[in-house]
């Protein structure tokens, strides 16, 4: 029989002992309402995710996936536990620092593409990096144009673009600042199956090439095909953390510009 340790009893296991935690949950608790309205949506959670992962989380209706990658994104508080982001604690940060971390190190991606549909994909590309007053890294930027394929899109607006496009220029928006790790929830939700099992592809290559983390809530059961871990909620806790095996070099980069730029 093997002894617990403290990584199992934290439910820190499916992290590579070997890479730097990108992410890191610690008996996250999220009760919303009071009184006989009152729902755990989160039940001392805790997980820690490596660099380099691609995380799927999964789960029914209710189980709250929303709710923790919510927390893991400091866009919402958990009633107790903590969520370090690249070792740094999200509760010991005040609200300019905590607006720094989310702008400067995390990297957004949902449902609905949010582009801004009078600016070229480019310029949507371009945006946050603009807003902050920061110069794209040219090699970056070139590894990430190539790797999503949409370097002939660019001088398009979104209302020219299919749905599958505009879900990849939303991801290079959230890739180009160079982020500790994408959150993304149900970023396959409103494309078609062919362009969500390109994008889950894509998402799976930056993972392996670029070293990017990803963690996404998904209902996609493609997901299990794509990603290196998946991660189950129920009731609020995590009932399944699985490694997926896949051959090495599945997802190999096929772009010569991903080389070099870790
Ligand atoms: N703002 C809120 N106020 C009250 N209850 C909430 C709130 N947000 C979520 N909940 C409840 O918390 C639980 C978890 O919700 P959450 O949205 O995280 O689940 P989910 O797994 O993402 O669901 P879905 O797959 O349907 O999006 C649910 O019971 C939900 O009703």
């Amino acid at each position: 029989m093997s002894v617990p340790t403290e990584s199992t009893y934290l439910g820190l296991s499916g992290a590579d002992p070997a890479a730097p935690r990108v992410v890191e949950a610690r008996m996250l608790t999220k009760i919303y309402g009071t009184g006989g309205a009152q729902v755990t949506a989160l039940d001392q959670v805790s997980l820690a995710v490596s660099r380099g992962q691609f995380v799927a989380v999964m789960g029914p209706s209710g189980s709250g996936k929303s709710t923790l990658l919510h927390c893991l994104a400091g866009l919402d508080t958990p009633n107790s536990g903590s969520v370090f982001i690249a070792g740094k604690d999200l509760a010991r940060m005040n609200d300019r620092q905590l607006t720094a971390v989310r702008r400067d190190q995390l990297g957004f991606v949902f449902q609905a593409f949010n582009l801004l549909p009078q600016l070229t994909a480019e310029e949507n590309i371009l945006l946050p990096l603009r807003l902050a007053h920061r110069k794209p890294e040219r090699d970056w930027y070139n590894a990430v144009i190539d790797s999503l394929g949409i370097g002939d899109r660019l001088e398009h607006r979104p209302s020219e673009l299919s749905g599958g496009q505009q879900q990849r220029v939303a991801v290079a928006r959230a890739l180009v600042g160079r982020p500790e790790v994408i959150f993304a929830d149900e970023p396959t939700g409103a494309l078609d199956s062919a362009s969500a099992a390109s994008l889950l592809e894509t998402l799976a290559r930056m993972c392996e090439a670029l070293g990017q983390t990803v963690v996404m809530v998904t209902h996609d059961q493609n997901a299990a095909g794509a990603t290196n871990r998946i991660v189950r909620l129920r009731d609020g806790r995590i009932v399944g953390d699985d490694a997926v095996a896949r051959p090495a070099g599945q997802h190999a980069a096929p772009a010569a510009a991903m080389q070099g730029v870790r």
